[in-house]
């Protein structure tokens, strides 16, 4: 019997920006079939709930804990998740019943993982009877009962897009996702795979610009690109404890602070803290077993153009290339919830999501919670 799967992936990232939904035909090994994409943004109403929800979040003791608005922002980000599903489906002409399952990532609104404590807002049980499809959600949390980091879950997904690179590509591959934080995945030509979280991405750009009152990002980094880089104000963050030693640890959003807004004009900090994004993954790839010689960037940071000469620059230094996931073949922008769909293929099949050498946990482990519609 086969074990194709079709397969919904649903991702609500850092950047707390909407919903990216992709469809995915897929054993959970190396076949994979992409299919089509869409994102939804969130309302600027709804995405500051959710920033307020970060508030709230840092009195839960206990993971099913909701304080303050978690409890109805739950319920709402759910349906706005089913919504996502409904118009997804009719967009494309799909019925629930052609859909095996759906991979729900919910919204992390808590990442402790010293205290092994990750908290994504979902009740996938609410969206598998909303959507009439059975759902896994709640992908992390076995991870960090094996000891695991929690995050990142995406490199078995890039272990299985790198079996379809484009002829050419020089190896060592990393794989970059550049969201509100940035995560690099490195496979090796021996097929090592080695994955971390590698540092902010654009989530302190963001926040500078909602500081500075432009809008909650900065479009092709078009404000960065007339300023220059702050080379004091990029040292204090490049010097963060996180880029030392040798264990490599996954990221919340409250780890690094957005300057101060007296400390630089707003051109000259949009650009230092694009460089501080850029510098920060080849910090983190320094701590790789060989030199990285492609680095294939996906996520919203790469359409930020300073950010991407900045990477461009540093990793030339290496001689390495940075290329757009979109110009290897790939779907930058969809791929996060593509890695959703595929992991829930996984986790239905029982594979493992995380291995020693992606988040650190203590043996290779499955995950996620099943709910029938
Ligand atoms: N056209 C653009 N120009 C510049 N930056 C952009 C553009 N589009 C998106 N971004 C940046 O990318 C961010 C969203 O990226 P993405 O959707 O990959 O993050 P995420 O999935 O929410 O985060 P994570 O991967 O950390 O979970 C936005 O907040 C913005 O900073
Ligand atoms: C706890 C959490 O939600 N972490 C996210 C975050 O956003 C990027 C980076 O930090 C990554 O570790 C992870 O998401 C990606 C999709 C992952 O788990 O692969």
């Amino acid at each position: 019997m086969s074990n194709l799967k079709r397969a919904i992936g649903l991702m609500s990232g850092t950047s707390m920006d909407g919903i990216d939904i992709a469809l995915l035909t897929t054993d959970g090994e190396n076949r994979v079939e992409r299919g089509p994409s869409h994102a939804m943004s969130y309302s600027d109403g709804f995405r500051a709930r959710l920033k307020a929800a970060l508030l709230d979040a840092r009195s839960i003791a206990e993971r099913a804990d909701r304080p303050g608005i978690l409890q109805r922002l739950e319920r709402d980000l759910t349906l706005l998740h089913a919504v996502a599903i409904q118009d997804f489906l009719h967009e494309y002409g799909l019925k629930p019943e052609e859909i095996d399952v759906i991979g729900f990532h919910g919204q992390t609104v808590l990442h402790r993982p010293q205290e092994a404590l990750t908290v994504q807002l979902g009740d996938g049980a609410l969206l598998a009877s909303e959507t009439r499809i059975p759902v896994i959600y709640d992908m992390r949390a076995e991870d960090m009962r094996n000891g695991g980091e929690g995050a990142p879950l995406i490199p078995a997904y890039h272990t299985a897009l790198s079996a379809n690179l484009p002829i050419g590509l020089e190896g060592p591959v990393v794989f970059v996702n550049i969201g509100g934080i940035s995560n690099l995945t490195y496979v090796g030509e021996d097929g090592a795979l080695i994955a971390y979280d590698s540092g902010p991405g654009n989530m302190l750009i963001d926040q500078w610009m909602e500081l500075h009152e432009q809008g909650s990002f900065d479009a092709g980094g078009a404000v960065a690109m007339s300023g220059h880089v702050v080379g004091n104000i990029a040292n204090r963050y490049l010097d963060h404890e996180f880029f030392k030693g040798n264990r490599r640890r996954s990221l919340d959003r409250g780890d690094f602070t957005v300057p101060a807004r007296e400390e630089m004009s707003m051109v000259n900090g949009a650009r230092t803290l694009a460089f501080v994004s850029a510098a920060a993954i080849l910090r983190s790839a320094s701590h790789l077993p060989a030199t990285p010689r492609t680095y294939i960037v996906s996520g919203g940071g790469r359409k930020n153009q300073a950010i991407m000469a900045e990477f461009s620059a540093l990793a030339q230094c290496d001689d390495a290339r940075v290329i757009d996931a979109d110009n290897a073949g790939f779907d930058g922008d969809a791929m996060e919830a593509e890695a959703w769909a595929y992991l829930a293929v996984r986790s239905l099949r029982g594979l493992p999501l995380t291995y020693p050498s992606t988040t650190g946990c203590d043996r290779s482990v499955s995950g996620g919670v099943l709910v029938a519609p």
